[in-house]
């Protein structure tokens, strides 16, 4: 389905490329991301009204670095270049780009606005100061002809530039993260206001497109999702069922490194709430046998991604084949795995259902949820009317338990984990605090230490417990629990599961730890 009124950005490789993207949908407006070898044959195709260019972790000083298809800028529409996007634009249209002597500007930062902007209007006045957050080494130090400083820093003269006849503008910190507070409005402004669009487009009409293209994709072959209990694989379960029916089949892969009394719970709450064919499979000695003797974190991730793989083929086989394997794969699954797009960004772990599938492949895969992140998912789910348990459910990662064992992966040791974790989610919901917290889960870690119960010496596990807040599961911040309650957790676990000792709590923040240990 082609959109009259698009927005085009080019993917320079930045991890937040799609978070560009997710701004530009809040503000109403439809988008695609290319990545910038192939971003003429997405311009001629789409017809965008307006364009905007990534960050990325090239340096427009080195030789060979990615530059913009130079007839972009003769296309008379509105162009914004965030970070190497405004240092590329700058470089291509006459101005000058360097490499900062004094490092550069990481994390938050102010800017001081010195005349009023377009992409202001309405939002920002001359000399007001506003909080933004820079992540660059390079910077402009010579803007284009045609453009004045519209905003400085103190690291960056050329904070915001503009060139208003011609509608190009330039920042140098990123409006789409959140850390940037009025960022999403500044992409909003730019999208509307200068750009024209109307700002119509959506989440029931995401749904629809989505729908039409799974049936356009799929057509009369057999589709089998992986159905995790997990709010994505529900969502994804649930779109591709209205959009073909019969042809799905769910299945449940109980691999044995589930939480507490989960496959049970999935299963009767899936099977009560939808008329949707589900397998559940119980696979735990393959797992675990496979897992022995595995302690590297990405080696364990490939085990469990490929055989995840294996038991949906021997699934599919048994009903007669299917063509297509559905997952609730996300955005942020996506971008820490590989990049999204064939950019050049950089992989941090591989996530079971992207970076950790095998490479040779049976079934095509089948994924609408590929550019959403979770809060989007969730508007989804709404959209399509899942019940609340379903939505409201923190995020539990495929290779489950295996990733918070640091170390060797062994049925005591889920079994002890599995008691901790329980204890720990009892009390958070005991507490009140589950919707609150983003996500919130144990690891067993792979260090014993000295104690001492009941006047006896005990030298045993220790346990971290996290909890954290987030969005989107890009950045998070280590939850603060209110007074004594993680003693008293820690009290209780030390008390009722043997073989803990000792827990602690994981004040890390994602950057620069990530949500799980592995
Ligand atoms: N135990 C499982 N059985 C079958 N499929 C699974 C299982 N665990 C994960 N998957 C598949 O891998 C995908 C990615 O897992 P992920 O944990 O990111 O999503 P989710 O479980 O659907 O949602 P959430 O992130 O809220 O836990 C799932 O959407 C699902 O398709
Ligand atoms: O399905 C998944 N397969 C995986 O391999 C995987 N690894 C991490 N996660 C979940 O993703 C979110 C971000 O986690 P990290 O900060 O640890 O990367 C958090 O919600 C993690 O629980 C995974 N989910
Ligand atoms: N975030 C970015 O786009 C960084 C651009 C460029 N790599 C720099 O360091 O300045
Ligand atoms: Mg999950």
């Amino acid at each position: 389905m082609e959109h009259p009124d698009s927005i085009l950005i080019v993917d320079f490789g930045s991890q937040v490329t799609q978070l560009i993207a997710r701004r530009v949908r809040e503000a109403g407006v439809y988008s695609e991301i290319a990545p910038f070898q192939s971003a003429e044959a997405a311009f001629d195709r789409m017809q965008p009204k307006g364009i905007i260019l990534s960050g990325g972790p090239a340096s427009v000083t080195a030789e060979n670095s990615p530059r913009v298809p130079q007839r972009f800028f003769e296309a008379g529409i509105p162009i914004l270049g965030i970070c190497y996007g405004q240092q590329v634009m700058s470089a291509q249209l006459g101005g000058n780009v360097i490499v900062s002597g004094d490092g550069g500007e990481f994390g938050s930062a102010f800017i001081e606005v010195k005349s009023a902007c377009a992409l202001f209007d309405g939002l920002w006045a001359e000399g007001e100061r506003h909080q933004v957050w820079m992540s660059h080494g390079d910077k402009v130090d010579a803007i284009p002809p045609g453009f004045t400083p519209v905003a400085t820093s103190t690291g960056a003269p050329y904070a915001i530039v503009a060139d208003e006849t011609r509608r190009f503008y330039g920042v140098q910190f990123h409006p789409e993260v959140v850390h940037t507070p009025d960022g999403g409005k500044l992409i909003a402004n730019f999208a509307r206001h200068v750009c024209g669009l109307s700002g119509d487009w959506t989440m029931a009409e995401f749904r629809d497109t989505k729908i039409a293209e799974i049936r356009a994709q799929v057509g009369t072959g057999r589709v089998i999702c992986g159905l995790s209990g997990g709010v994505d694989s529900a969502v994804a379960a649930v779109l591709i069922h209205e959009a073909i029916g019969e042809q799905l089949t769910c299945v449940y892969v109980d691999h044995g490194l589930m939480r507490a009394g989960e496959s049970e719970q999935v299963v009767s709450l899936f099977r009560g709430a939808y008329n949707i064919p589900l397998i559940h499979v119980n696979v735990e000695e393959l797992f675990l046998g496979g897992l022995a003797g595995i302690t590297d974190p990405e080696l364990k991730r490939k085990f469990i991604g490929k055989t995840f793989i294996d038991v949906f083929d021997a699934e599919a086989k048994k009903l007669g084949g299917a063509e297509f394997l559905a997952q609730g794969t996300l955005y942020p699954d996506v971008i820490e795995s590989v990049s999204f797009t064939g950019g050049p960004s950089v992989t941090i772990k591989s996530h079971h259902n992207v970076g950790g599938l095998p490479e040779r492949m049976n079934m095509k895969l089948v994924e609408p949820l590929r550019e959403l992140f979770k809060d989007e998912v969730r508007a989804l789910g709404r959209e399509l009317g899942l019940p609340e348990i379903f939505v409201g459910r923190h995020p539990f990662p495929g290779p489950g338990l295996a990733i918070r064992i640091p170390g060797e992966v062994t049925k005591e040791r889920c079994d002890i984990l599995r008691k901790a974790d329980a204890i720990y989610l009892e009390e958070i919901r005991a507490a009140g605090l589950y919707d609150t917290i983003w996500q919130a889960f144990a690891v067993l870690l792979p260090v014993r230490s000295v104690g001492v119960m009941g006047d006896g010496r005990t030298y045993d596990n220790v346990l971290a417990l996290r909890a954290v807040t987030s969005t989107d599961g890009m950045t998070a911040q280590a939850f603060q629990f209110p007074g004594d309650f993680l003693p008293r957790v820690a009290t209780r676990i030390i008390n009722e599961v043997k073989g803990i000792n000792r827990v602690t709590y994981d004040y890390t923040s994602k950057p620069p730890g990530t949500i799980e240990w592995e």
